[in-house]
């Protein structure tokens, strides 16, 4: 049967990317997506503002919802002290497959623990399961109707930057942070991963 965009992508990694270079896996998979096939990896434009951001936190635990391929995975966790911890959440048990191989394959499976299941289940139990009480940063990247029952479910400390806030959008999420008391939010505006369609980032800082 036919493979799938993901088992492609990887493909394309173990051709094209040197193992245990980030960097070329990051660039491999840009390539891939800009030449050969597009997937929803946040991209090589955004991918610079969410160095930044992380860079600029430059935090000890870190909270990715939505794996999907590892791609942000590997660019967060290259960018992270040895001592750091990226937990990223996986719903998909075939993209997980995949991602943990793009991890592997970029040298970053010590930083990177990758759990299986929805946020809206795991999110309640970091906190017992990981002895995490709240994240330094969180990368929000899935299901877009999740981002503000999320947010909600993690009202404790941390800076929250979300991908796709215009396109395709989380006009809840984006309202709420905007407006509420408890949160300084900033706009990041850039463009949909390899095309020239608006989107953008927004890094929501938690005031308590
Ligand atoms: O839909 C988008 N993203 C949804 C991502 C979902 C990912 O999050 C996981 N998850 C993990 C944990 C959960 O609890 C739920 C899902 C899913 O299994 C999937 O791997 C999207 C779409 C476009 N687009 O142009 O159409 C562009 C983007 O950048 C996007 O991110
Ligand atoms: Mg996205």
């Amino acid at each position: 049967t036919r493979s799938t965009r993901p088992q492609r992508l990887l493909a394309a990694v173990q051709k094209n990317a040197t193992r245990g270079d980030p960097r070329s896996v990051v660039k491999a998979i840009d390539e891939f997506c800009r030449y050969t096939e597009w997937a929803m990896n946040v991209g090589d434009e955004k991918g610079c503002i969410l160095d930044s951001v992380v860079s600029e936190v430059n935090p000890a635990t870190v909270l990715e919802l939505g794996t999907y391929c590892g791609y942000s995975t590997v660019r967060i966790a290259t960018l992270l002290p040895p001592d750091a911890k990226l937990i990223t959440l996986e719903f998909n048990p075939d993209f997980a497959v995949i991602a943990r191989q793009v991890i592997a394959w970029a040298g970053q499976e010590e930083k990177v623990h990758l759990v299986e299941g929805s946020s809206g289940d795991l999110i309640p139990k970091m906190k017992e399961q990981f002895g995490v009480k709240s994240f330094d940063l969180v990368f929000l990247d899935h299901w877009k109707d999740r981002y503000l029952p999320d947010a909600k479910l993690m009202e404790a400390g941390s800076v929250l930057l979300a991908d796709n806030v215009i396109c395709p959008g989380s006009p809840d999420y984006l309202d709420y942070v905007r407006n509420s008391p408890k949160y300084r939010s900033q706009y990041f505006k850039s463009h949909l991963e390899y095309t020239k369609v608006e989107d953008g980032l927004e890094k929501s800082v938690f005031l308590g």
